[in-house]
């Protein structure tokens, strides 16, 4: 399946697509050529869990009856303009992660691959099985980490738009606090700048970027041993600094799971999503039920 500029709602007067985040001054026309292009959705699950706790990974912990690792995968099955998803594991959590995509019938997943030590490894072994697979470099891939279960469908859908103006676009969420930069002095740290709060937003994910721009990105840091980004859309600030990469709207609920503190607020958050959806509700009771099931035939 393809995206089509069809699909897309647009302004009639600005051409810019329904739920993007008008960025920029935007040139767009008001009706956009029609477009063929993939959209991927990479899902990295190949994480330790170093914060949280490495014997129980995190990407498998149920949260309101549903493995987290299957809440990330659901919103990008659910929304209609993704075509294709790869699943990024490591060895730990494999076999489990393919029993789940197995039982629960993920249509658009194509591929589980292997991620690697941190995460940037994990995303370059998706661009790799990505251009093996003769991806156009206009495709959108959108990237995203499997431990933020309650991704929006806004948020998934103001990505594949804000492609449209830009080649790389972050989901992220405006700080209520003031952001500290710090340098380091040795045994302490003092204050190096304040960006106005105004300008300061705290990255989530999906980050999404055409193929080619992401992979040459890759390319360029591959050649610097000692760059260890945490996340793909520094990889392009920092190699492509002049491709600019757009904000797209997120929300306090797309929590990360990053350590054992996270679980009650994700409960709370899975309670009330599970609630305005009664069938997203009878869905992890049965989930919860096969995997009691599962549990008891081992
Ligand atoms: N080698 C890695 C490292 C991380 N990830 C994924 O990237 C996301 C980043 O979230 P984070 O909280 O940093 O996960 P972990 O790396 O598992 O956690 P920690 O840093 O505590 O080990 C997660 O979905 C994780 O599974 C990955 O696919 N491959
Ligand atoms: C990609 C990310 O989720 C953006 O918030 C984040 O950078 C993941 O890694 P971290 O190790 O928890 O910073």
């Amino acid at each position: 399946m393809t995206e089509r500029a069809s699909d897309i709602p647009v302004d009639a007067t600005t051409g810019i697509a329904a739920g993007s985040e008008p960025a920029a001054e935007q040139s767009a026309p008001a009706v956009r050529p029609a477009q063929h292009v993939p959209v991927v959705a990479v899902v990295l699950a190949a994480g330790f869990g170093t914060r949280f706790d490495p014997d129980n990974p995190k990407q498998l912990v149920s949260v309101g009856g549903k493995p987290i690792v299957c809440w990330s995968i659901e919103a990008f099955e659910r929304c209609e303009r993704v075509s294709d998803i790869v699943v990024v594991v490591n060895a730990k959590v494999r076999g489990t992660v393919e029993s789940l995509i197995d039982e629960q019938g993920y249509g658009k997943v194509r591929i589980v691959i292997d991620g690697g030590a941190e995460r940037v490894d994990s995303t370059a072994a998706a661009l790799d099985t990505l251009a093996a697979a003769g991806i156009p470099g206009d495709a959108k891939i959108l990237i995203h980490d499997a431990v933020r279960p309650f991704v929006e469908q806004s948020a998934i859908d103001g990505s594949i738009d804000a492609l449209d103006q830009f080649k790389a676009a972050t989901v992220a969420f405006a700080s209520t606090d003031t952001i500290l930069l710090t340098q380091d002095l040795g045994d302490l740290k003092v204050i190096r700048s304040v960006p106005d709060r105004t300008d300061s937003y705290r990255a989530q994910t999906p980050q999404s970027f055409r193929f080619a721009t992401i992979r040459h990105a890759y390319e360029l840091a591959a050649a610097d041993p000692d760059f260890h980004p945490t996340d793909d859309t520094r990889v392009v600030v920092d190699y492509l600094p002049d491709e600019p990469v757009a904000i797209v709207a997120g929300s306090e609920t797309n929590l990360k799971v990053t350590t054992l503190a996270d679980i009650p607020t994700a409960e709370r958050i899975a309670e009330e999503i599970l609630g305005r959806d009664p069938k997203e509700e009878a869905r992890a009771r049965m989930h919860a039920l096969l995997a009691q099931a599962a549990g008891q035939l081992r």
